[in-house]
């Protein structure tokens, strides 16, 4: 039976778990996804990818329930539609290096049975028009610098307009100007469907999302605003002249200062020392994961 809140959200997960061998790489997420751009934050192996790959019905879920679309990733008539709705940029997108730029995007259209070949091929010229490659459309994807092929991976992504996008690690290798232009895009097509956002780039959450999940170790540490995560770091931030003792996290600043966060238990340091400054998000971020000591 589906209840009010799994026909509002386009995801729903609860109680999700994910092993490899004896290793649970999620462990127990709760999860309701609507319309606007979610940020999946977290250290290396923290789970983001797993995630997504659940969500993106490449991985089977070991326990729990997910329901993506209104549908269930278990029975293969549901995964199907699921895969028709959504669009999914995998974190190392592989191409054939022999096709063109449109020949490649074009046979994703066919297997995504976008439409006939007219109203297809205008989706195609589409997709490219919105990451700037269709100036390119005529070259081999081999002749691509990273950064367009991730391009291309972006638009292959967004062919069909679909209802949940799923982004892992989007803006690798983009310079600043086309990564501008993603968030413009994101932020546009976010006003209908739901984006899913796995980065490290924190200015892109900072951006982009209305809402961050943080995972560690395969649970959602933190679920709120960004806004909601900076204030908890208020009053634990401060730059001083001299490098700070253990027990804090600190780095040394370009003027020769350090910044140093004081996680919650530990005494703020000497006021004679350094002055409180304001938090950013990539400081919320470092102090809610736990990070510890001298980051050289
Ligand atoms: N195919 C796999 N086989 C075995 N273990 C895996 C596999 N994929 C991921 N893992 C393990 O699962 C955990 C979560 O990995 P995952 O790739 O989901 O993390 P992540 O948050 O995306 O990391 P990153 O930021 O480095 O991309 C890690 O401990 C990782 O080593």
């Amino acid at each position: 039976m589906t209840t009010s809140t799994e026909s509002a959200s386009r995801v729903s997960v609860s109680g999700l778990v994910r092993s490899y061998g004896t290793r649970r790489a999620l462990d127990g997420i709760d999860l309701e996804l609507g319309p606007g751009v979610t940020g999946l934050l977290g250290r290396n192996g923290a789970g983001k990818t797993t995630l997504l790959r659940c969500l993106a019905t490449d991985l089977e879920a070991t326990g729990g329930h997910v329901r993506v679309l209104g549908r269930d990733p278990d029975g293969a008539a549901d995964r199907t539609e699921i895969r028709r709705r959504m669009g999914y940029l995998p974190q190392f997108p592989s191409f054939y290096p022999h096709f063109t730029v449109f020949g490649l995007l074009d046979y994703v259209a066919v297997l995504k049975e976008l439409g006939g070949r007219r109203a297809r091929h205008d989706e195609v010229r589409r997709a490219l028009r919105r990451v700037d490659l269709y100036e390119r459309r005529h070259s081999r994807v081999r002749r691509l610098s990273g950064g367009m092929r991730q391009r291309l991976g972006l638009a292959a992504a967004l062919l069909g307009d679909p209802e949940l996008l799923l982004l892992d690690e989007p803006t690798i290798g983009l310079d600043p100007e086309q990564r501008i232009r993603f968030r413009d895009l994101v932020s546009e097509l976010a006003v209908r469907s739901t984006v899913v956002l796995s980065t490290h780039q924190i200015e892109d959450v900072s951006a982009l999302c209305r809402r961050v999940l943080c995972l560690d170790e395969g649970r959602v540490i933190f679920d709120g605003t960004p806004g909601e995560l900076v204030a908890r770091a208020r009053g634990r931030v401060w730059e001083q002249g001299s490098r700070p003792e253990t027990g804090v996290t600190s780095w040394r600043l370009a003027d020769g200062r350090y910044r140093v966060l004081v996680p919650e238990g530990v005494d703020d340091p000497d006021s004679a020392a350094g002055v409180p400054v304001e938090p950013s998000l990539e400081d919320a971020y470092l102090l809610l994961t736990g990070a510890r000591g001298s980051i050289r």
